[in-house]
């Protein structure tokens, strides 16, 4: 059965660093691809930890060395992230494409993402970006203001607030290009995340977590099924243990009780089963499945990966 499906691509879709990024992107699409061949109506997302990361760092670095260069808010820094990261994937996309005899059009949306300014998450920054730093780098950049904290045990990395999607700006032009047979590429870096003031939208500080922004948009424009993809290929009990317990199905009643006994980690699986949770509970037939980029298909068809569904 032909799906619409929202596709949530993680960070080791997309490599570290411009170059990587360049050429992580050319198997990254081979699996997109793939699903749009089969006839699924596909909408990509993406994160950008690590690109927003070096585009606010970069700015940092040249503001305090020429007074001419500005400090970038957040809200640009994740603006530019989308831009940069659209570029490569679409432009890969749509080479595979063509390459299969597609010529289907695909283009990156430039999507805000309306947040709550009474959000308790801008008080308590979670959300890891950019670099990993040693302890001493990181006791060093706490004294000079920023907020840093151990990432699962991988080392330090600055956090900013991670506030939780209200509303996709641009949901309309989403659907628009769905119906018109496009393939789009949207809230990129979780979204823009921006504060709705009468008409006006005013950038937030902040990166949204881009597996609740896909939840978000795929409740918004209807979707038959959520991707969320990882580095594994299943969510798992007892994770990093030989006692380890893969997940093939999930019930929202699991999940929830899975998710109070704390079997996921916070910043890593635990957003992607909430997420996933969300859309899946926000209307019976919703699935959402969690795997690896390159059993995407496989999992649609229901062979592997964790589905969770009412
Ligand atoms: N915005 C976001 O969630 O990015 P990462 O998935 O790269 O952390």
């Amino acid at each position: 059965m032909k799906k619409r499906i929202v596709l949530a691509l993680g960070g080791n879709a997309l490599g570290d660093g411009l170059a990587e990024q360049m050429q992580a992107v050319k198997t990254t699409v081979k699996a997109i691809a793939d699903l749009i061949a089969a006839g699924h109506q596909v909408v990509v997302t993406h994160g950008n930890g690590p690109q927003v990361g070096m585009i606010n760092q970069a700015f940092e670095a040249a503001a305090k060395a020429d007074s001419h260069t500005p400090m970038l808010p957040m809200s640009v820094c994740v603006a530019l992230s989308q831009g940069y990261i659209g570029y490569d994937l679409q432009n890969a996309l749509r080479e595979e494409l063509l390459e299969r005899g597609i010529n289907k059009p695909v283009a990156t949306l430039i999507t805000q993402v309306a947040v709550n300014p009474a959000d308790p998450a801008f008080l308590n920054p979670t959300k890891p970006i950019g670099s990993f730093f040693t302890k001493e780098e990181a006791e060093r950049l706490m004294r000079n203001g920023h907020t840093l904290r151990e990432d699962s045990g991988r080392g330090y990395r600055r956090v900013v607030a991670s506030p939780k999607p209200q509303d996709i700006i641009e949901k309309e032009t989403v659907r628009a290009m769905l119906e018109a047979d496009q393939v789009v590429i949207t809230v990129g870096g979780g979204g823009i995340p921006v504060l709705v003031e009468g008409n006006h939208l005013r950038g937030a500080s902040a990166v949204i977590d881009k597996d609740w922004a896909s939840a978000k948009l795929a409740e918004m424009i209807d979707a038959d099924m959520l991707i969320i993809l990882t580095a594994v290929e299943k969510v798992a009990l007892n994770y990093g243990k030989p006692d380890v317990q893969w997940l093939d199905r999930l019930s929202p009643a699991d999940a929830h009780r899975f998710i109070e006994e704390e079997h996921f980690a916070k910043g890593s699986m635990l957003p992607k089963v909430e997420a996933a949770l969300a859309f899946a509970e926000s209307k019976a037939g919703r699935q959402a499945l969690i795997t690896v980029l390159s059993k995407a298909r496989e999992g649609i068809a229901g062979k592997t990966g964790t589905i969770i569904c009412q």
